[in-house]
């Protein structure tokens, strides 16, 4: 990050203007939404809708368990097949659940949240069984999440109004440039926690703990962000104080939860159960309230109440009847507020509280304020989406790498009007290093791999620790060093090979002859013994992903190998990555794989082989992809896809 970088007007955006630009574009990025989802006026037919991947048309059910925190848990596959046809649900969307063929507008059986996804199947979270309709064909609705959109609309206004009373009185003017951010001039002392960090980690937490209102943690690729993140909540705690720790994404946030369960830390994770991870539902608010005292008070209440209503039902004289009623009421306003004060005592006792940042503004934490809050994952959030939770407190701590992908904007023309510039970078932009520590050891790639990476974006500040910065695929037991296993950069290429892209009903593109190639490396990487589970591949393109998960699926030993774009890949890692690029066209366009932090995204992703299959031609009329196309060349093998032949 460049020193002290001078504000211009630009970056020195004022709260007034903040508010008055994002109110409209929330409202066009929630339009975009809800016309992808089912609930659309444009959407003219169920076939259409399966389509736009909206719907899941002719599903059974078949599985129905109880047990996550009282919900049920039921699975659908598809009638027609042994995989789902393509769709765009995702795990943890709102999602409702009809009779096949009843009419657009029909109620549902039941709403619920994605819980799980495979190939064949789709697992679905409902408070209730639904109590019909079970047995016949089914189909689930995508559903756009209108609660998002009120809570962010509901911080906007708040902001709007003008913070000048609450825990974030002071953060706010710091955050829009309106006063200097401050730090301790006290010498901070602590011992460390995890005693293997490295200097930059230790640099940046004694960078945390003395900043009075702003501190950014810039986390490269690999560079231990979250365990530096988690060190710093370690290191507040033992201080006294009470921390709220958010992420955009569940996964996230279950992240940092997982990390800090073993060191006995008194937390709590605020969310819907469908949406953590297992291995933190004992954590979760849900599990210990029903662990507390005033929780059980009101379960005795509630069979209490059970008894009187049977009661109620065989009483005959009116007087009888009345009490009973006074009675009821008072036993349903006492258990409301003995599960009110169930909630409020898990939450007084935690140091630390974890959710979303959209979680942060469940009625749960109305009343909460903390003495830091932590955002993970900041440069993939939207800036509105941090306030949220950042009006929760005076310090606050932003975690992310604003030169990886920023947040996924639906609607072009939000994004296009800013929607899509997050927070991390805007206060990046505006103090520089005054207010920033960069992470500059990696702990997941090959140096080769990381070099151009480094090079490329991070000024070449970035190093390979010792453990990884040889690693090679044959090292590992049971795999062969072979052509395929040896090199750490590969580039296939299929300029001339008769592979031009084409575009499906969607309009995303695909191209079948790099999909054919890709899998056949994938396939030379298993026969030489490397594990499938070890091995991804990413592409840019969603069209592609279908295609490669149909290629895979005729392949029984490619079954554990993950595909994805690579936006969804983001935060992951495998020991093989297989990089198919798609664009194959006489014009050289290359559209969004121009995008720096995409390319900056897929290729380190891998820890010790890197393949990237391209069309040289055609992405080199785009000048970074260019650089990348040579550095490949220079440091790697080169192949020819011809070489993979008919394989
Ligand atoms: N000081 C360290 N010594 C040894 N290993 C480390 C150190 N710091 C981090 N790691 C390891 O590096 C890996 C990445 O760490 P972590 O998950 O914290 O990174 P991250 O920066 O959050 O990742 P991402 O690139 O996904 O943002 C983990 O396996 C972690 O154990």
């Amino acid at each position: 990050m460049e020193k002290g970088k001078k504000q211009s007007s630009n970056d020195n955006v004022t709260l007034l203007q903040f508010v008055s630009t994002m109110a409209p574009l929330i409202d066009m990025e929630k339009e975009a939404e809800i016309s992808l989802s089912m609930s659309s006026g444009a959407t003219r037919s169920l076939d259409s809708a399966q389509k736009k991947g909206s719907t899941i048309l002719n599903l059974k059910c078949v599985d129905a368990q109880t047990g996550l925190m009282g919900k049920s848990l039921l699975e659908f596959q598809s009638n027609k097949g042994d995989v789902l046809p393509p769709h765009k649900f995702g795990t943890h969307d709102v999602v409702v659940l009809k009779p096949n063929k009843s009419d657009l507008g029909s109620p549902p059986l039941g709403q619920g949240v994605v819980y799980r996804i495979k190939d064949s199947s789709i697992t679905v979270a409902f408070d209730d069984i639904p109590e019909e309709g079970l047995n016949t064909p089914l189909r689930l609705e995508k559903v756009a999440n209108e609660v998002t959109y009120r809570r962010l609309k509901e911080t906007l206004i708040q902001l709007s109004k003008g913070v000048h009373k609450g825990p974030a009185a002071d953060l706010v003017p710091v955050l829009f440039g309106e006063r200097p951010p401050t730090v301790s001039k006290k010498d901070i002392k602590f011992t460390l926690v995890n005693s293997n960090l490295d200097h930059s980690q230790k640099d940046a937490i004694s960078k945390a703990l003395s900043s009075k209102d702003l501190f950014l943690l810039h986390g490269p690729p690999g560079t231990g962000k979250t365990t530096t993140v988690v060190e710093i909540i370690l290191q507040e705690v033992k201080r006294g104080s009470k921390i709220l720790a958010c992420a955009a994404s569940n996964i996230a946030v279950d992240n940092i939860v997982e990390r800090l369960v073993p060191h006995r830390v008194k937390l709590v994770r605020v969310g819907h159960p469908a949406r953590l991870l297992p291995q933190v539902l004992e954590s979760a608010l849900d599990a210990q309230v029903l662990r507390g005292d005033n929780s059980s008070l009101a379960n005795d209440i509630r069979k209490e109440m059970k008894a009187l209503n049977s009661k109620l039902l065989k009483a005959k004289d009116r007087n009888t009847k009345r009490d009973i009623r006074k009675e009821l009421k008072t036993l349903s306003r006492e258990e409301r507020k003995r599960q009110q004060l169930a909630v409020t005592d898990v939450l007084k006792n935690a140091d630390v509280v974890l959710t979303t940042l959209t979680g942060a503004l469940s009625k749960k934490l109305e009343g909460f304020s903390f003495d830091l809050v932590i955002i993970d994952e900041a440069a993939q959030a939207l800036e509105i989406a941090c306030w949220i939770a950042l009006l929760k407190g005076p310090r606050c701590v932003l975690a992310g790498d604003h030169l990886q992908l920023p947040p996924t904007i639906q609607s072009v023309e939000a994004e296009k009007k800013g929607l899509g510039r997050t927070l991390f970078e805007r206060l990046a932009d505006l103090y520089g290093d005054d207010v920033t520590s960069m992470l500059t050891v990696q702990y997941r790639m090959h140096e080769l791999i990381m070099n151009w990476s480094s090079e490329e974006l991070y000024h070449g500040k970035i190093k390979a620790h010792s453990s990884v910065a040889a690693h090679t695929l044959y090292e590992f037991e049971d795999v062969k060093k072979s052509s395929s296993t040896e090199p750490t950069l590969l580039l296939v290429d299929i300029a001339g090979c008769d592979m031009e892209e084409k575009k499906d009903e969607e309009d995303s593109t695909l191209n079948e002859g790099e999909a054919a190639v890709a899998i056949a490396h994938a396939r030379r990487l298993v026969d030489s013994g490397v594990q499938p589970a070890n091995i991804g591949i990413i592409t840019p393109y969603a069209a592609q992903v279908v295609l490669l998960k149909m290629l895979r699926s005729k392949e029984d030993k490619l079954k554990n190998m993950e595909i994805s774009t690579v936006d969804g890949f983001q935060g992951r890692e495998k020991e093989a990555i297989i990089i198919s690029m798609v664009r194959s066209n006489s014009k050289k366009e290359v559209g969004f794989l121009s995008d720096r932090r995409r390319m900056n995204v897929a290729v380190t992703r891998a820890r010790r082989q890197c393949c990237i299959i391209c069309d040289t031609e055609t992405v080199s009329g785009d000048k970074f992809l260019k650089r990348l196309i040579e550095y490949f060349e220079e440091h790697g093998e080169y192949l020819s896809a011809s070489e993979y032949g008919n394989e």
